[in-house]
């Protein structure tokens, strides 16, 4: 908690534990490429569903644009967002204590802070969205508009996501409620923080990593940061206004059994602005059972995975992450 950047970035400058050694640090971007953007307003839906197989298996990663999120929504929780992370280190601490349980928190860098080899530029707020019921009394109350704002948010983003799920399950062959119960019910939000930084070519917001969920729904700000990593080189993701940058998790790889992966990103920071995003992630629960999904699999397509609850994904996860400088390379192959 007292490691949050946002309360000492102001008076320093860029800490040892920061530096990055040059071969992880940003660097050249790959020129004139981007990610591809989708109109999920268009009507033609079987175009829709070809597009979005097509950029989940080239990228992992795409834009969607018309996605019908109300643009005064994205806006509202753009600012109590932003107007959480600039409140003191104390304020921010109280209001994420309220569930014993921890299913609010705040933290920085990645997980392992206590054991990792370098640190990132970034601070976290993190809390479960679903059922709601269950877990609004543990948002925070301050900013005073949190809790009504983030509860609209997140309801509209679930909407989105499963959108998203039913396209990719049906473009994988698979029956398109496959993601839509205990795959993707267990809804987290990441509120990321990124403060000016005192020296953008030595650091990063965050390491190279793949998300460990199903389906992340990113709301970048105005303000560039996230990269993504295709054959060999790194792609800057322009900031679309009201676009969400839809990004393929580690788990995809399992259910898909093999046939689409998570993309590989990272963030860069900058030496003037802010930079305030959320990552609305669509998870399965802890004790769901993450495997290649049966229509994927017969005598010529053998499962290429085993089984595995995803709670044994988070802590192999978790400790493959504390290896290296990033999150590693977690998932290149079957976790044993
Ligand atoms: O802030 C960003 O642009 C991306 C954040 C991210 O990669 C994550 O939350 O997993
Ligand atoms: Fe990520």
């Amino acid at each position: 908690m007292e490691h949050l950047v946002s309360s000492w970035y102001n008076d320093r400058s860029l800490p040892e534990s920061y530096i990055l050694p040059p071969e992880d640090r940003p660097g050249m971007l790959s020129p004139g490429k981007n990610i591809p953007v989708v109109d999920l307003g268009a009507h033609d839906q079987t175009d829709i569903l070809q597009q979005i197989l097509e950029a989940s298996q080239e990228f992992g990663m795409f834009q969607v644009i018309n996605h019908g999120v109300p643009s005064n929504v994205i806006d509202e929780a753009m600012s109590v967002f932003k107007e959480f992370h600039a409140l003191s280190a104390e304020d921010k601490a109280i209001e994420t204590s309220k569930d014993p349980n921890k299913s609010c928190y705040v933290y920085t860098s990645t997980h392992n802070y206590a054991t990792e080899k370098f640190h990132f530029w970034r601070d976290g707020l993190f809390h479960h969205c679903n059922p709601l019921e269950k877990y609004i009394q543990f948002w925070p109350e301050k900013p005073p508009k949190y809790r009504e704002v983030v509860a609209i948010y997140t309801a509209a983003l679930r909407k989105v996501g499963f959108r998203i799920l039913e396209f990719i399950a049906q473009g994988l062959g698979v029956n398109p409620d496959h993601f839509s119960s205990e795959l993707g019910e267990n809804q987290t939000l990441l509120v990321n923080h990124y403060p000016p930084c005192p020296d953008p070519s030595l650091t990063l917001g965050l390491g190279k990593h793949r998300d460990p969920v199903v389906i992340n729904i990113l709301l970048q700000s105005d303000v560039y940061g996230l990269e993504v990593f295709k054959d060999e080189e790194w792609i800057g993701v322009e900031p679309i206004p009201y676009a969400f940058v839809v990004t393929l998790g580690a788990l995809m790889r399992i259910i898909s059994n093999g046939k689409l992966k998570g993309a590989e990103h990272r963030v860069v920071t900058n030496s003037n602005l802010v930079r305030t995003t959320a990552s609305f992630a669509l998870n399965p629960f802890n004790e769901t059972l993450i495997e290649p999904a049966k229509a994927l699999v017969d005598a010529s397509n053998p499962a290429l995975y085993k089984s595995f609850s995803y709670k044994d994904f988070i802590i192999k996860y978790r400790a493959a992450a504390s290896y290296g400088t990033a999150f590693g390379e977690f998932l290149s192959g079957t976790p044993d």
